[in-house]
């Protein structure tokens, strides 16, 4: 009874990158839980419908009704049952008469809903009592690709991760350092840079792949030596958004190079090497299962070699991967596949099969930190969320407090 829900509104509000996105508010008789959609830029082919026809408008003006009718009455705890609804409602496979993000956003506020009924923390309602370890933060460092300009790196994503940080503080800490120390090198070589940044918070300078990695190494070895918190670079290639299939190619067309698959997999089993690479997330396009297992086969005992537009968060298609031993790891992202039901489906998948799971943000966010608790939750041993700006703060910031109230809590085994 305690989480019976009363109420749910669907509001339309505005994302980092200004583009209008919705958030729920669930009431239940004594608890309230608000959530937001983020939207991404570099999205695969294969995640859900963001929004129907009709956009965000259309969600307020009819959807709104549709759902709140169905779900009031339900027990908010019952997220499984409200995951059916969601779905029943839709009667497509891809959400595209609600919307991803709308179910997203109703799925993840009735279960802040329920943790509010029985006045728990979202990580301690859906992990219990055991949690005890927080996630380390892939931060972003310099944006390329479709998250920053045209002058920027073809690469979309020059991240990093603070692998030798003995708490959340320390690790948000000493990826701001390396976020200063690359600014500082990108003024040297840069002399057109103002300090503008991507869509992620990373900087968004006038570079090439190669300056921006050498850049991301040398920072990464400084801060390293003096602060004494080892902290190794990744890469998000975002292959897919550069990936021609009609000429069979990778087209880097800000180096001017373009590269067959099996170039493609040299060049980045070189830059594992060369960088030490900690993490690469899809270096191969999203269509490529067979590319895939050949660079996990080549460099998967040394990095994590990560499937976003990939696996796009969904259990059938990474079952896929797994038959065909693609990647090791993958991005959880819960509006490429719209419910939490699904999200939990999809991680329990790929622990079960040692794959690691890393909860990560989208380039267009709000301040909504939910999942900072889902990564908690779950176990996730890395949460992708930016490491600079309000929007990925959010999410850090949270760690922090969950770390506070966590008894014995410590980082993730990794
Ligand atoms: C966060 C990412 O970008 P987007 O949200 O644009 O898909 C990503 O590709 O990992
Ligand atoms: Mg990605």
């Amino acid at each position: 009874m305690d989480s019976v829900i009363e109420d749910v509104r669907l509001r339309k509000i505005i994302d980092s990158r200004g583009n209008p996105t919705v958030e729920a508010d669930v009431l239940t008789w004594n608890g309230f839980g608000r959530a937001a959609a983020p939207s991404g830029a570099s999205t695969g082919v294969n995640e859900v419908a963001s929004f129907p026809d009709g956009g965000v408008d259309r969600v307020i003006e009819d959807i709104e009704d549709l759902i709140s009718s169905e779900i009031i009455g339900m027990e908010a705890e019952d997220i499984r049952e409200i995951d059916n609804v969601l779905k029943e409602i839709d009667g497509t496979d891809n959400f595209s008469n609600i919307g991803g993000n709308t179910a997203v956003a109703v799925s993840m506020a009735t279960v802040k809903a329920a943790a509010s009924s029985y006045n728990l923390p979202l990580y301690r309602f859906l992990g219990g009592a055991m949690p005890t370890s927080i996630p380390f933060p892939l931060g972003n460092m310099i944006n390329g690709g479709a998250h920053a300009g045209v002058n920027a790196p073809d690469i979309q994503e020059f991240l990093v991760i603070p692998v030798g940080a003995s708490n959340i503080t320390e690790a948000i800490t000493t990826n701001i350092n390396v976020h200063r120390r690359i600014k500082e090198k990108i003024q040297k070589v840069d002399d057109t840079f103002t300090g503008g940044k991507g869509d992620e918070g990373g900087w968004a300078p006038n570079l090439t792949n190669q300056q921006a990695l050498e850049i991301q190494f040398s920072a990464c070895e400084e801060i390293s030596d003096e602060t004494g918190v080892l902290v190794r670079p990744g890469l998000d290639v975002a292959s897919s958004e550069f990936w021609n299939e009609e000429e069979q190619q990778y087209v880097y067309e800000r180096e001017g190079v373009s590269r067959s698959v099996g170039e493609q997999i040299d060049y980045i089993a070189d830059l594992i090497d060369t960088y030490k690479l900690f993490y690469v997330e899809d270096p191969i396009q999203e269509n490529d299962f067979v590319a895939f297992a050949e660079l996990t086969a080549k460099c998967g005992d040394r990095c994590l070699i990560c499937g976003d537009d990939l696996f796009v968060t969904n259990a059938e298609i990474l079952a896929e991967g797994i038959e065909a031993n693609a990647g090791n790891s993958l991005i959880i992202k819960p509006n490429q596949i719209g419910t939490l039901t699904d999200t939990y489906n999809t991680i329990e998948l790929a622990k079960a099969n040692q794959y690691v799971p890393i909860v990560s943000h989208r380039s267009g966010e709000t301040t909504d930190e939910t999942i900072a608790h889902l990564a908690v939750a779950f176990n996730a041993p890395i949460i992708k969320t930016g490491a600079a700006g309000g929007e990925r703060i959010a999410k850090l910031n949270e760690l922090i407090r969950i770390e506070e109230e966590l008894v014995n809590p410590k980082m993730a085994d990794l």
